[in-house]
């Protein structure tokens, strides 16, 4: 396990960065290319552990996975009811998208099986929530306490159905809608509240019949995707950290490049705009990346914040940022609440539990609460010691505390962001150096 110390930075972080490629729309680019017949390909492929487990996963199927270099990939996939026999368990590692997305197509594939493990972490993370759905499609999931990885998923002649989703997950969605391009009938997804939609925006590129309906999506069979390119915009959630560093440390002043602003993805920029944060760049999009995803230049300086409440329709457009707001909160005046977000508990480790203890050691005045937590500002946070528990988004929340802190934060596992950002630290020097 590697430990870092991460100091206050007394004259701020200044510069310009280009974040890594977004992790989301890298999992999704290399499983529709695995599923196109034509190669597919993918520029500014995320090179980090969960989308690497990715392509190891789509070869494992039948792709072929060429590597290009500086992000570039050229996949050749098996078509969409072709996928290969795989020797052996699929390895999904950290990945809970790639657990949960690669079922999607492989459970229309009648006679065949496969089975899916990862990670200890992975083992704690429910798969019922695909399970269901792709049962009442037709398809056979034996997992192990009918939750928990290792599964086996045994492919059937599935149908369409309307399946009204019991949590607001853009990974439960995607997972039947892929499943919805295999089926008789069409499939219905009701969401309870509106979740990232690549999978949505991905799909209509590649030219799949699909129609929304305000919470309603429905997809349509088809026999083959018509997708040629994808080029992969900055990822939203890893510029959130330098959003809150810029916000947070005086002196600081960031230039983000490139970045999503997918209206389903900028849910923290909103909550920090609402906090009294300067956000700078308009989060109108400057430009679009293939398939049809907007991006902007974020250019964010430090100010004073105020608290807030986030409740439970925010909370799917800032899931993987809630930590972050946390955070915030120990430094803005008043309360900040965050309610509805017991999908917290569910992720890389229990994020209302070690947000609320990693922070409340730092000095925070932190209390967890059924659905998400309660902040109150305290002018600042002391700083100490905080450890990852394997989780990539706890470890950089940690680095961040420290650059803000009066003490600093030794971060305990800090290896973690590789899993989404492996280049988190080199990064955080650029900003420093001057
Ligand atoms: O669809 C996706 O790419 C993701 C959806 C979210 O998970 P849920 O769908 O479980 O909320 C998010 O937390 C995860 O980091 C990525
Ligand atoms: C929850 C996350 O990812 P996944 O579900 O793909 O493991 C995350 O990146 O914060």
């Amino acid at each position: 396990m590697t430990t870092v110390r991460f100091d206050p930075a007394p004259a701020g972080l200044k510069g310009t960065l280009r974040v890594p490629p977004d992790k989301s729309i890298s999992h999704r680019s290399a499983i529709f290319a695995a599923m196109a017949p034509e190669p597919v390909r993918v520029r500014n492929y995320l090179d980090a552990a969960d989308t690497n487990s990715t392509l190891a996963a789509v070869e494992k199927v039948g792709a072929l996975v060429e590597r290009r270099g500086g992000g570039e990939l050229v996949i050749r996939g098996t078509g969409l009811r072709e996928p290969h026999p795989a020797d052996g368990p699929i390895d999904v590692g950290n990945a809970g998208t790639l657990m949960r997305l690669l079922p999607g197509w492989l459970a229309a594939q009648p006679g065949q099986r496969w089975t899916f493990d990862g990670d200890s972490s992975i083992r704690r993370r429910p798969v019922d929530r695909i399970a269901d759905p792709l049962r009442q499609m037709g398809a056979t999931i034996e997992a192990t306490n009918e939750r928990f990885p290792p599964f086996t998923l045994h492919g059937a002649e599935l149908r369409g159905i309307e399946y009204v989703m019991p949590v607001a997950s853009a990974q439960v969605k995607s997972c039947v809608l892929i499943a919805g391009m295999n089926t008789a009938e069409p499939t219905t997804v009701v969401e309870p509240a509106p979740s990232r939609d690549h999978t949505e925006r991905m799909l209509a590129a590649a030219g799949v019949p699909i129609t929304r309906d305000g919470v309603r999506v429905t997809v349509g069979r088809v026999d083959e995707l018509g997708l040629d390119h994808v080029d992969v915009p900055g990822d939203a959630s890893s510029a959130a950290f330098w959003v809150a560093a810029a916000v947070l440390v005086p002196g600081s002043r960031i230039v983000l490049e490139d970045v999503n602003v997918n209206w389903t993805r900028t849910g923290f920029l909103r909550i920090v705009e609402r906090m009294g944060g300067i956000v700078l760049g308009d989060l109108e999009p400057h430009g679009a990346f293939t398939p049809g995803e907007p991006v902007s230049e974020l250019d964010v300086a430090h100010g004073p914040l105020r608290g807030t409440t986030v409740d439970a329709e925010e909370v799917p457009l800032a899931i993987d940022e809630l930590p972050l707001v946390a955070l915030l909160g120990c430094f803005a005046e008043g309360e900040t609440v965050v309610r509805g977000a017991q999908e917290l508990k569910v992720k890389e480790s229990d994020r209302i539990a070690t947000v609320v203890d990693g922070l409340g050691a730092l000095g925070a005045d932190i209390e967890a609460t059924d659905d998400g937590f309660v902040v109150r500002g305290t002018g600042g946070l002391r700083g100490g010691r905080i450890g990852s528990h394997g989780d990539h988004r706890l470890a950089m929340l940690g680095a961040i505390a420290g650059l803000a802190s009066r003490e600093g934060v030794e971060v305990d596992g800090m290896e973690a962001a590789a899993v989404s950002y492996p280049g988190f630290t080199a990064d955080l020097a650029t900003l420093l150096a001057r």
